[in-house]
């Protein structure tokens, strides 16, 4: 066997600056350790005689790399290294520590439950300084692949999230499509039962809009779609009110934290927005532009009991809608009234 190379030997070039916690209880051994790290290129080096202070220090400087005697004077390293494992899942930053087992005893048995524990290497004692810096160079190696895959998972979950938006958009209006509207009306629904919070539903339709198309156009039609969501998204001014596309001239508007009384006062407006900019409609027996009819359905944890099944909250939403349009359409109904 070569013997070991001297410390002025050591390939050190290749190392990135790192910081480390040394857990050894020998002054002497912890010194000559400290001493080739410093040679080696570290730029914090914490030092710990036992498992209680370094638990500690890893604790308050979450070092880069650990290097962990087995044996200490109030514990086992195996108890420690679990402990540190403990920490960096319960942490936020979902980060790993590469962690050095130091063994005196060249004891298979005691490797075997040190990575067992969830240390990812050992160091026989007496450390050579080049063993020390291959070992350095490895782990490094390791931090860095593995700083590359949580780039990647990252980057993917972004993408993810992108995508699970643009798959919840409706392309011609850019409202929410309908599989949005199920999700949010969900969450809204759960929020409004755990806050005792009204929620607010509105279904709304858009009147004789078959005529319209029949008489201008499909083309024609799409674009007074777009006008008309552009119109329903100017009335919606609370960041949790939401305008959604439920189907094809249908439309939704989730209003949390709305009462009864707050969900008419905005349908009147939009009533109101609708006569302001009028759109034509040549065929309609209501008016002679594009109306609205509409239902609203109000659940309120603080009045009545609330039943929280999603398809019942639509139903009523519909009910009501039904009897706007039998009204005589343009108009909006609430489920309390139709
Ligand atoms: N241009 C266009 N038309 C659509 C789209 N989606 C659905 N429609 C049309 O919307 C019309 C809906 O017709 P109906 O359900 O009879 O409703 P309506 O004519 O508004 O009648 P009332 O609701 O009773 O006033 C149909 O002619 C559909 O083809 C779309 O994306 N673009």
């Amino acid at each position: 066997m070569n013997p070991p190379a001297p410390c002025s030997a050591m390939n050190t070039t290749s190392l990135q600056p790192f910081s480390i916690l040394v857990v050894e209880d020998h002054p002497a051994v912890r010194s000559m350790l400290v001493g080739m790290l410093r040679t080696a290129g570290a730029q914090h080096i914490w030092e710990a005689d036992n498992s209680q202070k370094g638990l500690a220090l890893f604790e308050a400087h979450r070092p880069d790399l650990v290097l962990l005697d087995v044996i200490l004077p109030d514990g086992s390293g195996l108890d420690v290294v679990k402990t540190m494992r403990e920490i960096e899942s319960s942490s936020q930053q979902q980060t790993w520590t590469p962690i050095l087992f130091l063994s005196s005893l060249n004891d298979e048995q005691a490797i075997w439950q040190g990575i067992e524990a969830g240390g990812d290497d050992y160091l026989t004692k007496p450390v050579t300084p080049t063993i020390l810096a291959a070992k350095l160079r490895a782990m490094q190696r390791l931090l860095v692949m593995r700083k590359q895959l949580t780039d990647v998972s990252q980057a993917l979950q972004d993408a993810n999230e992108k995508l699970i938006h643009l798959v919840e958009i409706d392309a011609l209006t850019g409202l929410v499509n309908r599989r949005g509207f199920d999700r949010i009306l969900e969450l809204e629904l759960r929020a409004c039962l755990r806050d005792k919070q009204p929620l607010s539903l509105v279904l709304i339709d858009i009147d004789f809009f078959k005529r319209y198309n029949d008489a201008c156009g499909h083309l024609e039609g799409d674009l007074v779609l777009k006008q008309a969501s552009h119109l329903l998204r100017s009335v919606c001014l609370r960041p949790r009110d939401v305008a959604a596309r439920y189907g094809g001239e249908e439309f939704a508007l989730i209003l949390p934290n709305t009462p009864k009384a707050g969900a008419m006062t905005l349908t009147r407006g939009l009533t109101r927005v609708f006569q302001q900019y009028p759109q034509p409609h040549p065929n309609s027996d209501v008016a002679p532009h594009i109306t609205l009819s509409g239902g609203i359905v109000t659940i309120d944890p603080n009045k009545t009991p609330v039943d929280e099944r999603l398809d019942y909250l639509i139903l009523q939403a519909d009910v009501a809608l039904y009897a706007a349009k039998k009204r005589g359409r343009n108009r909006f109904v609430h489920s309390d009234d139709a």
